[in-house]
C-alpha cells in the first residue's frame, strides 16, 4: 500500500543554501548520468516506477519480522519486475536488462534489497556469459520473463575465496547421460547465494566437474530446484535460508546440498568447454579463467554502485548538515549551521568528490570491460589479465572507500545518522558486504598484486608494459619523483608511490629467495606490502582516469560547470595526497613546506566549495523515495519526519505495554 506523506515547504536553510548555486544543476547532472538523453531516459523510468509502484511502506520495514519483511519484499519485487518486463525494458532495450537506471529505482521500492536481485543481477548475466546459443534460447527468454526465477550458488560452507577448492561435484554418466550433482560432505554445501532460500526454483551451481574418471575443475550447471507449480523442493535438493545477518535482511540468502541429483547433460552451462554425449571433455575457451566471468562483469558494475551509494549517504548527511545548527561560536549569537564547520566539510566533500570519481571511472571501466569482451568474442584473450588486475583492485578500493566514507557521512549526522529511518545504518550495511562478496578486498588485492610483478620485472627489462601500468616504464628505474604541487603532478606523485611500493615488493620477494625460501614462501612473506601496492596501484589508476575524464566531460562545459567540477577534482587529489604525506615523503622530494601548503590549499578548498555543497548534492538528483531518509529529504523537515517515524515504532501502539504488568509492577512490588 502507498503511504501518503505531507507536502511541506522547503526549509528555510535548505532554501538559502539552494540561492547560493553559482552553477547549472543540470548540466552536472547529465555529466553523471552520461548525457543529456541518459537523464531524461533516467527521469522517465522513474516516474514510470514510482508513479506506478508500491513504493512507501506504511509500516517501515524494520519493524517487520523476518518472515514479514520477506514476504513485503517478494510482493513489491513481484510488482516491480512487472513494471521492469513490461515497461522499463521498452525504453533501454532488452539487452540493458543490468542498467543501472533499474538497480537505482529498485531502491525505492527496497530500502534493503529484492529477492530478485541476483536472478538479474548475477544468474541472467551469467547465462549470457556461459551459455552456447542453444542454451540461451532456451533459458534466457524464460529468465528474463520471470518464468524461472534463478540464483547464482557459488561459495560453500568451507570455501568462499578459493574458488579451486570447491568440493560440489557433478559426474558425468554417460548411460544416462546425466550429470550427478553431489554433496560429499557439510563444508561442500552451498552457501550464501542471494535469493537462494526460498525465492528461487533455478540456480546457476559451481561444481567440480568429473568424466571419465578424471577431474577437470571447476564448471557451471543449470539446475532446477524446486517445483514450478508447488515450488516444493526436488526429491535429492536440500534447500533453506541461512539466517540473519547483519544486512541483505529482506534478501533470502541460502544454503544447498544435493544428495546424488541428477540433471541432463545440457544444464552443462558449455561456451568454453563441453562434455560430449560419451564423456569425451573438451575445452574450447582460450582462458582458463572466462568461466569466471559473470564475477569480473560484477566487479566492473559494483564501482558504480558505490558511486550510487555514496551519493545517497553524501545527500542525506549534507542536507542535514545544512538544516541542523549546533553550538555557539560566539555568546549571544546564532548557532551555526554545522556545515559551517571545517572538520563537517572535511568529513563529507570527498564524499561528493569520490562520488563523482567513482562514476567517471566506472564508465571508463565499463567501456574497457566491453572492449576486452569483444576481443574475446574474437578469440583474442591477451587483454584479459589487464582487465582482471584492474576490475580486482577497482572493486576492492571502492567498495573499502564508499564504505568508510558511508560511515563518515554517519558520524557527520551525529545521533540521528544512527537512526534507521536515516537510511545511512541500511546504506552503510549494503555496501559493507561488497567489500567481502565478489571477491574480499584482500584477496583481489593480491590478484592485482601478481600482474603487478610481473609487469614491473618487464619495464625493469626495458619492455613495454600495458596501458594501465605504463607509468611503470617512466618510474620503474627511477628513485623519487620531483614534487609538483600541480594536478600533473599530484597524479605523477601517486604513479611514483605505486611503482616504488611495486618496486620494494620485487626487491623483497627476490631477497627471500636469496636467503633460502622458495617462491611461494617469499611471496606470502610479503602479502601486506603486495596488498599496499596494489593499493597504491589502484589510487593511481583513480586519480588519472577521474581528472582525465573530467576534462574530457568537461570540454563543452559552462564556465561555472568546468569551476567547480574542477575544483571537486583537486580536493580528490589533495584529499589523498594528504592522506598518503607518508609515502609521498619517501617517493617524491616533497618537503615539509610544501605538505603544509599543500593542507592550506586543502582548507582553503572546502571553504571555496562551502556555497555550492546543497546543490552539487541536489544534482545526484536522488529523487525522496530512492533516498528513504528521515535526515535527506528535498525539504530539509528533518525534526518533522524523525518524529513522523517515531509514531511508526510497535512499541507506540498502546500507551502501556504489556510487560508492564508482567514484569516490572511485581518488581516493583516484590513479587516477582
Ligand atoms: C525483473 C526483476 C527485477 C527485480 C528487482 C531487482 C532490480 C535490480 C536490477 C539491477 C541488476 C544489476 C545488479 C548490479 C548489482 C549487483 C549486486 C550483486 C550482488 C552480489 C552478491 C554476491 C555474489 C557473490 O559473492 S558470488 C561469489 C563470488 N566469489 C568470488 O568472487 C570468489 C573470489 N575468488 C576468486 O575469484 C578466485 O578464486 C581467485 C581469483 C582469488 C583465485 O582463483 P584461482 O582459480 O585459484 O586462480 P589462481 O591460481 O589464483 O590464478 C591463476 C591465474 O588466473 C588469473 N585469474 C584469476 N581469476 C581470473 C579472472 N576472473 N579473469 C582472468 N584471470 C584470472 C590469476 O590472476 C592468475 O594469473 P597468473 O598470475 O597470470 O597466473
Ligand atoms: C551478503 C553476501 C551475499 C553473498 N552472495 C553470494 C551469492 O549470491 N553467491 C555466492 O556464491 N556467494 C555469495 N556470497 C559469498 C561471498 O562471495 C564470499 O563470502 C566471499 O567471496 C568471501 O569468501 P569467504 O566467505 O570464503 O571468506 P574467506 O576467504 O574465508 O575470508 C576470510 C578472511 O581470510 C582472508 N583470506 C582468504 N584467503 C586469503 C588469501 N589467499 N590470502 C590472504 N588472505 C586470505 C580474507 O582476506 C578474509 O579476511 C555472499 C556473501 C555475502 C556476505
Amino acid at each position: 500500500m502507498k503511504a501518503n506523506r505531507p507536502k511541506r515547504d522547503v526549509h528555510p536553510d535548505l532554501a538559502r543554501e539552494r540561492l547560493k548555486c553559482n552553477f547549472n544543476i543540470e548540466e552536472v547532472t547529465n555529466i553523471i548520468d552520461g548525457g543529456k538523453d541518459k537523464t531524461l531516459e533516467r527521469k522517465k523510468i522513474e516516474d514510470i516506477a514510482l508513479n506506478n509502484g508500491a513504493c512507501l511502506d506504511e509500516i517501515p520495514d524494520e519493524c517487520l519480522s523476518i518472515k514479514e519483511r520477506y514476504e513485503n519484499a517478494i510482493r513489491k519485487s513481484c510488482i516491480y519486475s512487472n513494471i521492469v518486463r513490461n515497461e522499463m525494458l521498452e525504453i533501454t532495450g532488452m539487452e540493458n536488462f543490468e542498467s543501472p537506471v533499474l538497480r537505482r529505482t529498485a531502491d525505492a521500492f527496497f530500502k534493503d534489497i529484492s529477492p530478485f536481485m541476483l536472478h538479474l543481477g548475477m544468474f541472467v548475466p551469467t547465462l549470457i556469459g556461459q551459455s552456447t546459443p542453444e542454451q540461451m534460447a532456451e533459458w534466457l527468454p524464460k529468465a528474463l520473463d520471470m518464468k524461472i526465477i534463478g540464483a547464482y550458488a557459488q561459495t560453500e560452507l568451507g570455501h568462499g575465496t578459493f574458488i579451486r577448492g570447491l568440493e560440489t561435484t557433478a559426474t558425468y554418466d554417460p548411460d544416462k547421460e546425466e550429470f550427478v550433482l553431489h554433496s560429499p560432505t557439510i563444508t561442500s554445501y552451498k552457501w550464501w547465494a542471494g535469493g537462494l532460500g526460498k525465492t528461487a526454483n533455478h540456480c546457476v551451481v559451481m561444481a567440480q566437474l568429473y568424466t571419465q574418471g578424471e577431474c577437470h575443475g571447476t564448471h557451471l550447471f543449470i539446475v532446477q530446484i524446486r517445483d514450478l507449480d508447488t515450488h516444493m523442493p526436488l526429491p535429492g535438493i536440500k534447500v533453506g535460508e541461512i539466517g540473519p545477518r547483519m544486512g541483505f535482511s529482506s534478501a533470502d540468502n541460502g544454503f544447498l546440498g544435493f544428495n546424488s541429483f541428477r540433471i541432463p547433460r545440457q544444464n552443462m552451462l558449455m561456451k568454453h568447454a563441453k562434455v560430449e554425449k560419451d564423456g569425451c571433455y573438451v575445452k574450447s575457451a582460450k582462458h582458463g579463467k572466462l568461466t569466471y566471468g559473470t564475477m569480473v562483469f560484477i566487479r566492473v558494475t559494483l564501482v558504480s554502485e558505490m558511486s550510487f551509494n555514496l551519493s545517497k549517504a553524501a545527500t542525506i548527511a549534507i542536507r542535514y548538515s545544512a538544516v541542523r545548527r549546533q553550538t555557539e561560536l560566539r555568546p549571544n549569537e546564532p548557532e551555526p549551521q554545522i556545515l559551517d564547520y571545517p572538520t563537517q566539510q572535511h568529513k563529507l566533500f570527498i564524499c561528493i568528490a569520490t562520488a563523482h570519481a567513482f562514476q567517471l571511472t566506472s564508465k571508463w571501466l565499463w567501456d574497457t570491460f566491453q572492449a576486452v569482451m569483444a576481443d574475446v568474442r574474437k578469440g583474442n584473450v591477451d587483454a584479459l589479465p589487464e582487465l582482471h588486475a584492474l576490475s580486482s583492485c577497482l572493486k576492492a578500493v571502492s567498495t573499502s572507500d564508499a564504505l568508510s566514507h558511508i560511515e563518515q557521512c554517519r558520524f557527520a549526522c551525529g545521533g540521528h545518522g544512527y537512526m534507521l529511518s536515516s537510511n545511512l545504518p541500511f546504506i552503510y550495511s549494503f555496501v559493507a558486504a561488497t567489500r567481502t562478496y565478489e571477491g574480499d578486498y584482500t584477496v583481489l588485492l593480491l590478484q592485482t598484486a601478481r600482474f603487478l610483478v610481473k609487469a614491473w620485472e618487464q619495464a625493469e627489462s626495458g619492455n613495454n608494459v600495458t596501458p594501465t601500468v605504463a607509468y611503470l616504464n617512466r618510474t620503474a628505474n627511477t628513485k623519487r619523483v620531483v614534487w609538483d604541487n600541480t594536478h600533473e603532478g599530484i597524479i605523477q606523485s601517486f604513479q611514483a608511490i605505486a611503482a616504488g611500493k611495486i618496486g620494494q615488493c620485487v626487491r623483497s620477494i627476490r631477497d627471500r629467495i636469496k636467503s633460502g625460501m622458495d617462491y611461494e614462501d617469499a611471496w606470502l612473506m610479503t602479502t601486506v606490502q603486495l596488498v599496499a601496492a596494489a593499493e597504491a596501484h589502484c589510487r593511481a589508476v583513480l586519480v588519472n582516469t577521474y581528472w582525465n575524464e573530467m576534462i574530457r566531460l568537461t570540454k563543452s562545459s559552462s564556465a561555472n560547470v568546468k569551476t567547480v567540477m574542477h575544483q571537486l577534482a583537486v580536493l580528490y587529489l589533495m584529499y589523498w595526497a594528504l592522506e598518503k604525506t607518508g609515502d609521498l615523503l619517501k617517493y617524491s622530494s616533497v618537503s615539509k613546506q610544501d605538505l603544509d601548503d599543500l593542507q592550506r590549499r586543502y582548507e582553503e578548498l572546502l571553504a571555496a566549495l562551502r556555497p555550492n555543497a546543497v546543490s552539487l548534492v541536489d544534482a545526484f538528483d536522488l529523487r525522496d523515495e530512492i533516498l528513504h531518509s528521515s535526515l535527506g529529504s528535498y525539504d530539509g523537515c528533518v525534526y518533522e519526519r524523525l518524529m513522523e517515524e517515531a509514531q511508526k515504532s510497535p512499541l507506540n501502539a498502546e500507551p502501556v505495554n504489556p510487560s508492564f504488568h508482567k514484569y516490572i509492577k511485581p518488581l516493583m512490588q516484590g513479587k516477582l
